[in-house]
């Protein structure tokens, strides 16, 4: 066996990956790769654009650079990445970001942060379909996720490590993937193979300073752990598949579950789960926040609020619990779970009916409802005869407003709207008169005082009550109007 033969089967691993994933796509895709110009990403482009130019000629590929601006030698490694790329005739982007102030542990996942933001609006700006990003994440790097969620105290999601394939949702629309082609090969590997076609690349000293806690993972804790385990590597990002399968079923569950509730991205209704087990409740729970606000994870005090809040509820009408969390609050209104990533609070604006929406309220994401219902709700109100003009105030309701307030407590109570956004509930004003409250009803010849008024196709929008029961200020916020 000659020397060859063994290097390239030392590169075998990596070019495989990078074929399985090439032929794993439309040839017309776009690749964009996330380039740091270190190890891994270089492999990466190295092999994407060698084996892209010998069997898929047509797709497309362009690397981008992020300038985080902290490290000296950045702009050298910017032109590093300009130099590398333009010797494998591959398009490349660089992009400056601003990390602005940050603690120190912060530091990484401000960066992080910024950067896929950096990724994402590069893509979406091209919007061309079937784009991809790519990074050269790789099984030590998913060993190290998982330790260090594993000392987070993470539940099954977080020892889910790295998914090798994520769909990205960008704004309403746009969709992309976000593939890691490498992350079942060993670091080994990439080494082998960025010595055998001597890859030159950038090292970031920083990733020695083990007051990071990856660092720290990766220098002293997984080689500790290899001193007894050698193969740890593999086996943790093995459980880490594990947990993902573990992960997905626990989804499945919960999303059958939400299926049968009332519920919108703000609210979910407890009292329709009253009668399975806690492990069950918690899980669904876990899976409505999961499905519209990713970041908001909970933990076991704030599950335990929940349940004791759910059990000591009095159907007293005044109930307002309420439970901080480091972004935005859960709260609890009769028997209804409420997640606010903002609390209402007095807003005035004059808008173009137009610009609220109105006229696309065709192309509404169908899978946001709470949006679809606060589109369809003032789509009513433009098409009721009373919109005749293009250009409305729609502010937060004022103690002097001339409307039926006896009326209006009415419809908050049987509606269940939460007493906390009673006070802010948004009116329409037109030439100095509030005309319309919405969700309410229309006010009899733009004059909202009396309240004998004429509904406004009363059943379509008031019909179901989980419509009105959603927070108007949170759809306001999703609908881009606030
Ligand atoms: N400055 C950068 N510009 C472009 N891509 C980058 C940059 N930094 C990292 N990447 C991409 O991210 C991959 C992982 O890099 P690294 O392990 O340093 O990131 P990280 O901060 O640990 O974040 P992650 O949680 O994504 O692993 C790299 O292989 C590369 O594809």
């Amino acid at each position: 066996m000659g020397d060859s033969f063994i290097f390239s089967n030392k590169n075998a691993p990596v070019q495989e990956a990078v074929q399985c994933f090439l032929s794993s796509i439309n040839p017309d895709s776009q690749l964009y790769l996330a380039f740091s110009g270190g190890l891994d990403s270089s492999v990466l482009l190295h092999a994407l654009a060698g084996q892209r130019q010998a069997k898929h000629g047509y797709v497309s590929l362009t690397a981008i650079y992020v300038n985080h601006g902290i490290q000296k030698d950045s702009l050298a490694w910017r032109e590093h990445c300009r130099e590398v790329c333009s010797s494998l005739q591959v398009e490349f982007i660089s992009i400056d970001i601003e990390l602005g102030s940050y603690s120190r542990e912060g530091l990484e996942s401000k960066a992080r942060k910024l950067r896929y933001q950096a990724f994402e609006s590069i893509i979406k700006k091209a919007s061309k379909p079937d784009s991809y990003l790519l990074t050269g994440h790789h099984q030590r790097d998913q060993a190290e996720t998982f330790l260090l969620n594993l000392f987070r105290g993470s539940g099954v999601n977080g020892l889910a490590a790295m998914p090798k394939v994520k769909m990205v949702q960008s704004g309403d629309v746009f969709k992309y993937q976000h593939i890691r082609p490498l992350l079942n090969i060993p670091y080994r590997c990439l080494q082998d193979y960025a010595e055998y076609y001597q890859l030159r690349h950038v090292v970031d000293e920083s990733n020695a300073e083990i007051r990071f806690r990856r660092n720290y993972v990766r220098h002293k804790l997984l080689p500790e752990i290899e001193s007894t385990w050698p193969i740890a590597q593999s086996t943790l990002a093995s459980t880490a598949i594990h947990m993902q399968e573990a992960s997905k079923l626990l989804d499945k569950l919960a999303g059958n579950s939400l299926k049968q509730l009332k519920f919108s991205s703000c609210f979910i209704e407890l009292v329709d789960i009253e009668e399975l087990e806690w492990v069950e409740q918690k899980n669904i729970i876990r899976f409505w926040l999961k499905r519209y606000w990713p970041g908001v994870v909970l933990n076991s005090a704030h599950y335990e609020w929940i349940l004791d809040a759910f059990l000591n509820f009095t159907s007293s009408q005044n109930q307002n619990y309420g439970y901080q969390l480091s972004k935005g609050e859960l709260r609890l209104y009769k028997t209804r779970l409420y997640y606010l990533a903002n609390m209402p609070k007095p807003f005035e604006k004059e808008c173009e009916l137009a610009s609220i929406g109105l006229e696309g309220v065709a192309d509404v994401d169908s899978e946001r409802q709470d949006v679809v219902e606060a589109y369809s709700e003032l789509f009513v109100f433009k098409n009721s005869g009373l919109c005749s003009f293009s250009k409305v105030k729609l502010r937060s309701i004022k103690a002097d407003d001339q409307v039926n307030r006896k009326q209006l407590k009415k419809f908050f109570q049987s509606n269940d709207i939460p007493v906390w956004e009673r006070e802010f509930w948004p009116v329409i004003e037109l030439a100095d008169k509030t005309v319309f409250v919405l969700g309410c009803e229309r006010c009899a010849d733009g004059d909202a005082g009396g309240l004998k008024l004429e509904s406004l196709q009363k059943d379509a929008v008031l019909d179901k009550t989980e419509q009105v029961g959603l927070s108007y200020w949170q759809r306001m916020k999703l609908m881009g109007i606030l």
